[in-house]
């Protein structure tokens, strides 16, 4: 079922390394810093890793620009840009669930920055190691303002409201159902196409956000690398005063330009912005009988030293057939060593029967038992186990990560919780009955 797409042109393939000029001829030909660029550009390079690391791993773009990013004001302290975007501080092994954010949280016009709040952090971004967790509204445009993050990628996951994201390598459409990763470094700017947005966003201090391997599966299935689109070089050539918001170890400052910083007429390179769409991604799961690991949905990692442990996978519950034999379909009961927080894009999920609404979230912590709600755990002990549908009107994420979550004193806040989440679990019942087999 093929969606309407986008006007935007995008070129395709993750990871791939990539050459878009906005005017024939904007980048040097064979070189990168010649002593005069074409047009008068000035030569920039934007590295998203060490020079030194391996080749498979080295990542950097060559930027072919009006004015270099070096002339800006002078850098100030801004908290109050985004009031909500703090470190988290507190914690606790409860199992948490929260309502989706509410559009009223700020009266007045609100864009994509000033609406950011943080759930929970872990690490430290001036070691560049951890991982956080934030949610955005918005009701407005970024007008004649940027931002972009020196602690790390984020991947965003919105969850209502269309986006155009207009980054410095180019625009990106961006819708829920899709996601964006936009790496540490990059400026960008959020334009709502919709009257309001919400969604959800993860953040990595470590590394980066990477297609998973695919081991024993082979070399199709899950998200296709063609499925992945970058931008095509997009300038504006304006003379206006400018704000650019950066994050910089969790603290966000603010200079000033009297230029529009999306000036890039043409860059080359493997180190940008991209976009996924969810409903291209191709599950693999049993197909005679038992659930699965949820690692088996994995479209995006972000790996840490230890193999096989990612500091967070992107891991999504698409809408899929359910065909496995005498066996307790939803998930299972369990305690994990890594950390779960999951949202809802759309729909229902199929462990939660209730409660689990679009746009809210909960938060499942190292060893924090969970599992199905006592109402999925009846209904699915003695449903019919035919073929089934999670129809398309469904789709749930997961951050999973192995650093636990400090929790900011907004995501304590009763307010935001469903304060009675744990209720769900309490009228399990005892089912076995042993005692005929005690020993006294
Ligand atoms: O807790 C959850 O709902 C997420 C999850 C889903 C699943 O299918 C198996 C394990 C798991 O943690
Ligand atoms: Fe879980």
């Amino acid at each position: 079922m093929e969606k309407p797409t986008s006007t935007i042109p995008l070129l395709s393939g993750y990871g791939s390394y990539f050459e878009t000029e906005a005017i024939v001829g904007a980048i040097p030909k064979g070189q990168n810093n010649p002593q005069k660029c074409p047009f008068g550009l000035y030569a920039e390079q934007l590295s998203g890793s060490a020079f030194t690391m391996p080749r498979e791993k080295n990542l950097r773009t060559w930027l072919y620009r009006i004015l270099p990013s070096v002339k800006h004001g002078k850098v100030v302290a801004a908290p109050e840009e985004a009031p909500f975007l703090t470190e988290g501080t507190n914690l606790t092994p409860e199992r948490l669930r929260w309502k989706p954010l509410d559009y009223s949280l700020f009266e007045k016009s609100t864009d994509f920055i000033q609406g950011l709040v943080t759930v929970g952090t872990q690490g430290d971004p001036t070691s560049r190691d951890g991982v956080a967790v934030h949610l955005y509204v918005a009701n407005s445009s970024m007008e004649n303002k940027c931002f972009f993050n020196s602690d790390g990628d984020w991947l965003i996951v919105p969850q209502e409201g269309g986006l155009r994201v207009q980054t410095e390598l180019g625009l990106l459409p961006l819708h829920p159902g899709h996601i964006a990763v936009i790496p540490r470094g990059v400026k960008f700017r959020v334009e709502l196409l919709d009257e309001k947005a919400r969604g959800y966003i993860c953040e990595v201090y470590t590394g980066h956000f990477e297609l998973p391997d695919l081991g024993l599966i082979g070399s199709n299935g899950l998200a296709a690398p063609r499925d992945f689109h970058y931008p095509v070089a997009y300038y504006e050539e304006k003379e206006v005063p400018f704000t650019v918001i950066q994050k910089y170890g969790g603290q966000l400052f603010r200079f000033s330009l009297d230029h529009s910083p999306f000036d890039v007429v043409g860059w080359h390179g493997n180190y940008a912005p991209f976009i996924y769409d969810l409903s291209r991604f191709c599950p693999v799961n049993s197909v005679l009988y038992d659930h699965m690991d949820p690692s088996i949905f994995t479209v995006l990692t972000c790996k840490s030293s230890v193999p096989g442990l990612a500091v967070v996978d992107f891991v999504i519950f698409p809408p899929r057939w359910m065909t496995q034999e005498h066996t307790f379909r939803p998930p299972y009961f369990h305690r994990n060593c890594m950390t779960e927080y999951m949202g809802l894009i759309r729909g229902i999920y199929d462990a939660k029967a209730e409660g689990f609404v679009p746009g809210g979230a909960s938060l499942h912590s190292m060893m924090s038992a969970h599992g199905p709600d006592a109402t999925t755990f009846e209904k699915a002990s003695h449903m019919e186990l035919s073929p089934s549908r999670i129809g398309e009107e469904s789709l749930a994420f997961m951050f999973e990560t192995s650093r636990v979550l400090k929790l900011t004193d907004w995501a304590l806040d009763p307010k935001h919780l469903d304060v009675h989440y744990i209720e769900c679990w309490q009228s399990l019942k005892k089912l076995a009955s042993l005692s005929l087999n005690k020993v006294d």
